[in-house]
């Protein structure tokens, strides 16, 4: 829906007496974007899984024109506390909570025909962990699996050294002066990802400024003869609240012409030991697609192994209602 803008009045839309839902526009009120945050704070420590992903969040706040987010209450908004929450963005991509003390009253169901009116047979909304009930409820509603997004644990083992590819030497990111270059050579490595290789700057920027962010933590491979980045493993250290702090290789390219080379597996080794002797954290995550053979075939040789799973639904074959968004154009 790019260019595409709510109506200048809310656009409010009530599924029955008991639940109102009501679309608002981007940027949330401080005090709305802060009761979302609660909201997936204490659904994760319900379910044991985030029901908002990293983007979501970070969009929560400022100005993000072609989001739409979804407010759910019991009764008139504001006259109760915020009983669930959806995202759409504007490549289709969604997802939605419900309080852990509004479960069962068709607030789910609510929100998810929402998010098909908005969104339509573009619509892949996440459910992280497939957590009971989810495939019920998507199955209702004509959803089906499309994407399977693997969360891989490592132990904490020995680290095997690090084996660089001949002419390739590794430095770690500057803030500011490799932004482009990183931002190039991640394009290249995830020409094909749904959501990796379409990064701008922006997005960059989001994550310059998280306090997980540690440059020290991103490292570079670059090609000794050109000076070119070719490869890049972008570490993150997750010290979230009621989780033990743990690393997470965060994402891993290298460039397409650089594949197959033993450069993807050299820059994973450095992060991992990066994440265990320089931040003496135990256990490494990563997440991984289903897809992503060549991804996963490292992962596995290097000691991850299956965690969790979170799946996108989508439309059967596209055959969601064919209504038109409540949205302007
Ligand atoms: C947590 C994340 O970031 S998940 C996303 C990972 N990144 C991407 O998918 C971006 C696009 N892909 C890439 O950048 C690369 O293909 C990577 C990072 C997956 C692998 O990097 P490469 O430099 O090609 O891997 P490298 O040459 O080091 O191979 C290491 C091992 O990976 C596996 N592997 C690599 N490529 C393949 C492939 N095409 N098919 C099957 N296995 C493969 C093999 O086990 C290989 O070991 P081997 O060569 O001894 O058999
Ligand atoms: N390995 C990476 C790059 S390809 C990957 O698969 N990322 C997924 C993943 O992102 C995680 C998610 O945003 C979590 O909320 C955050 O805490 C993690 O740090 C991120 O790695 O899941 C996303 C969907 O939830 C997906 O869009 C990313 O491509």
């Amino acid at each position: 829906m790019p260019g595409q803008c709510l109506d200048d009045e809310l656009d409010r839309t009530f599924y029955g007496i008991e639940v109102t839902l009501e679309a608002v526009p981007s940027p949330l009120p401080p005090a709305t974007a802060a009761a979302v945050t609660e909201l997936a704070r204490s659904a994760a420590h319900s379910d044991g899984v985030n029901p908002l992903s990293e983007h979501t969040l970070l969009h929560l706040d400022g100005e993000h024109p072609d989001d739409v987010h979804v407010l759910a209450y019991a009764g008139d908004p504001g006259a109760s506390d915020l009983a669930g929450y959806a995202a759409l963005g504007p490549d289709g991509s969604a997802e939605l909570v419900v309080s852990p003390q509004y479960r069962r009253q068709g607030f789910g169901t609510s929100l998810l025909r929402m998010l098909l009116d908005h969104g339509g047979s573009r619509l892949r909304v996440w459910a992280h962990g497939r957590l009971p009930g989810a495939d019920e409820l998507a199955g209702r509603l004509g959803l089906e699996v499309a994407r399977e997004l693997y969360f891989l644990r490592r132990p904490s083992a020995p680290v095997p050294a690090a084996v660089w590819p001949t002419g390739i030497s590794v430095r770690t990111f500057v803030p500011g002066e490799d932004d482009a270059a990183w931002l190039a050579v991640n394009s290249a490595a995830f020409a094909h990802h749904p959501e990796q290789g379409s990064w701008d700057q922006s997005d960059l920027n989001d994550r310059l400024q998280q306090p997980w962010f540690d440059p020290a933590g991103f490292f570079l491979a670059v090609d000794d003869a050109s000076g070119e980045v070719v490869g890049f493993h972008w570490t993150k250290v997750h010290e979230d609240e009621g989780e033990s702090p743990h690393g997470e290789v965060y994402v891993v390219g290298v460039a397409p012409a650089y594949q197959g080379t033993g450069l993807g597996k050299a820059l994973t080794l450095e992060g991992i030991r990066h994440l265990q002797e320089d931040r003496g954290l135990d256990s490494v995550v990563l997440y991984v697609d289903g897809t992503n053979t060549a991804a996963h075939a490292l992962y596995t040789k290097l000691g991850f192994e299956t965690a969790s799973l979170d799946v996108q639904f989508a439309p059967v074959n596209g055959l969601a209602p064919d209504s038109s968004p409540h949205i302007a154009s």
